[in-house]
């Protein structure tokens, strides 16, 4: 079947509709970014940049680092756009651009997320890298597709059952990371959690600054769920929607937290710059060391 001008668009240079990108464009271990202007913060690390591209805030640069070929592009905010992100990532990999019909073989991304959160647990402190092992979103993006297997049912229960929070319309998805993708990047400099991702910084992570809260103890009651001796470690706006339509297309994902702000403690990062920086300089020396990504 064809898929039909209105569902998979192209631009008049034969590119997908928001990236901007065609398939040759991109690398099959792709790094994501929040900011646009942390693209350049990753890529220029690479030993040379083959492609430069934007449209909006997706910024994309492709490169080569230590014989490894690395795509780094910018996703904006929320998983709004990560419904973008990565749908057409899988596109550009997945689906013949010419005759507009799915590819009968299939390419496998990996896709890696760095990217900046806040801690709601008083022992993650400001500056430290956390390893999402599983994700909760509370945003909703999952609920438009069929999730199948791709959900950890037994969290969303779990998490469902202890907040009762779909008395005010909160419904829970719950997605792990994949597990062989996780291995690349553990080690003692980083620390691991449950993530909670929302579609919003201000009252969806609990914060106030003229609006009230509808719930006043959000990241309270957060911190104080359990889950097989896991904790909600930590809040952002991108991991669970990742995490699941990673999965529903059969790509590998994991996400990279450098944590700047604890909320239980109320401090924020003074060193925000240097953080991400190191975070960015591990990911990249873990990513060439790794027989996983070619
Ligand atoms: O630093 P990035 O990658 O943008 O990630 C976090 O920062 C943004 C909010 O400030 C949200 O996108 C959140 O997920
Ligand atoms: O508190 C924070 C810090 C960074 N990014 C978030 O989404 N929340």
């Amino acid at each position: 079947m064809s898929l039909g001008n209105s569902e998979l668009i192209l631009n008049p240079d034969g590119s997908i509709y928001h990236l901007n990108l065609l398939p040759e464009d991109i690398a099959t271990t792709i790094i994501t970014v929040g900011d646009p202007d942390r693209v350049s913060s990753v890529s220029k690390y690479f030993d040379s940049i083959e492609v430069k591209k934007q449209k909006r805030e997706f910024r994309t640069h492709t490169g080569h680092l230590k014989g490894k070929r690395i795509t780094v592009l910018s996703t904006g905010i929320g998983t709004d756009n990560i419904d973008i992100v990565l749908n057409e990532l899988d596109a550009l990999a997945n689906i013949d651009l010419e005759t507009r019909k799915v590819k009968s073989n299939k390419i496998q991304l990996s896709f890696i997320r760095i990217g900046t959160s806040g801690s709601i647990q008083p022992n993650i402190p400001v500056d430290s890298f956390l390893m999402s092992a599983s994700a909760i979103g509370l945003d909703g993006l999952l609920h438009f597709y069929e999730s199948g297997q791709c959900t950890n049912d037994d969290l969303e229960k779990k998490f469902d059952e202890f907040l009762g929070w779909s008395s005010h319309k909160i419904h829970p998805y719950a997605v792990d990371c994949d597990k062989t993708l996780g291995d690349v990047f553990t080690s003692n400099r980083i620390r691991f959690g449950i993530t909670c991702t929302n579609s919003g910084f201000y009252g969806p992570q609990g914060r106030s600054l003229r609006l009230s809260p509808k719930i006043v103890d959000f990241n309270e009651r957060l911190a104080a769920f359990t889950y097989q001796n896991q904790r909600i470690t930590n809040l952002e706006m991108e991991t669970a929607g990742i995490y699941g339509l990673a999965k529903m297309h059969g790509h590998r994902a994991v996400s990279l937290n450098a944590i700047l702000a604890n909320r239980a403690t109320g401090e924020f990062s003074k060193a925000g710059g240097k953080t991400v920086d190191d975070l960015i300089k591990y990911t990249l020396e873990r990513l060439v060391s790794s027989d996983l990504i070619s």
